[in-house]
């Protein structure tokens, strides 16, 4: 794994941290070819009911039925053992579509972090750790909110803390499923902001969203979906505003502005 000398990024190596050739889960989605590692931006978008979701939990080790090939780090995953999967608690997170469940209502904020970075391996935050405040700062949160449990904070904070809670696993790859979709315009252009601001780290972002308006300038290339089949995948402009699909087309013609 080295730099490359002509671009002098990492871009090469980082795609390649996941990696799917022809992912099939179950019958729900099929063919999936995709690249996603640290600095990488992609966004997936499709009817409802079209297997985003399904995806998202596949690439997270939360579907069963796969076929195909899904390789962490030139590691294949289908097939192989539980174990084998125990390396994406670390590096590959996903933040879900309802605000309301994307964290355990029952625990504040402080232990469903601490609980994070023990799934993922990582050492305990101390009780004053800089890195907890640093977190906090990162999400644009008071460290106050530490103590609360989700039902005591508002809906956009409620994300902020959700997204705090995975990046706490310090992942390479953060997967967002709809998770502006509760919230309303504005609240949720704060947290399209935040995600941006991630990725100008070494993050890599997987961003669901059935608002296409938020995917330029957020991610750089799109995959459609539509009835679990990829059908049009590129660099979010061209995509978006020259649409090859019908499905495309459609879901381009009910977003909200682009
Ligand atoms: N656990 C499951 N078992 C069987 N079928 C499922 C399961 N979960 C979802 N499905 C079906 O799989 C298909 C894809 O669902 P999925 O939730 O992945 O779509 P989606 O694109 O994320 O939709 P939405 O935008 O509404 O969240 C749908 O037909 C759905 O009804």
């Amino acid at each position: 794994m080295s730099m490359s000398p002509e671009t002098g990024s990492f871009e090469h190596v980082a795609a390649d941290m996941l990696v799917a050739r022809g992912l099939t889960v179950g019958r729900r989605v099929r063919g999936v070819d995709l690249r996603l590692g640290p600095g990488v931006g992609l966004g997936v978008v499709g009817r409802s009911g079209s297997g985003k979701s399904t995806l998202a939990r596949a690439l997270v080790g939360l579907e069963p039925e796969l076929a195909g090939s899904l390789q962490l780090v030139g590691r294949e995953l289908v097939g192989a053992p539980r174990a084998a999967w125990a390396g994406l608690r670390a590096r590959v997170q996903l933040v879900w579509q309802d605000p309301a469940t994307a964290l355990d209502p029952c625990l504040s904020i402080r232990r469903s972090i601490e609980e994070a970075r023990k799934l993922a391996g990582r050492d305990r935050f101390t009780r004053d750790d800089p890195r907890l405040r640093a977190l906090m700062e990162r999400v644009a949160l008071a460290p106050e909110l530490l103590e609360r449990v989700p039902g005591a904070l508002s809906g956009g904070q409620r994300q902020r803390a959700a997204i705090a809670r995975a990046l706490a696993a310090e992942p390479a790859l953060l997967i967002v499923d709809e998770i502006t979709s509760a919230l309303d315009r504005p609240v949720a252009w704060t947290i399209v902001d935040l995600l941006r601001t991630l990725r100008t780290g070494e993050v890599g972002l997987m961003m669901i969203s059935h608002d296409l308006s938020f995917l330029p300038g957020t991610v750089e290339t799109v995959l459609v979906l539509d009835e679990g089949l990829p059908v049009e995948s590129g660099p979010v402009e061209a995509v978006l505003g020259r649409p090859q699909t019908a499905t495309t087309r459609e879901l381009v013609d009910a977003a909200p502005r682009l």
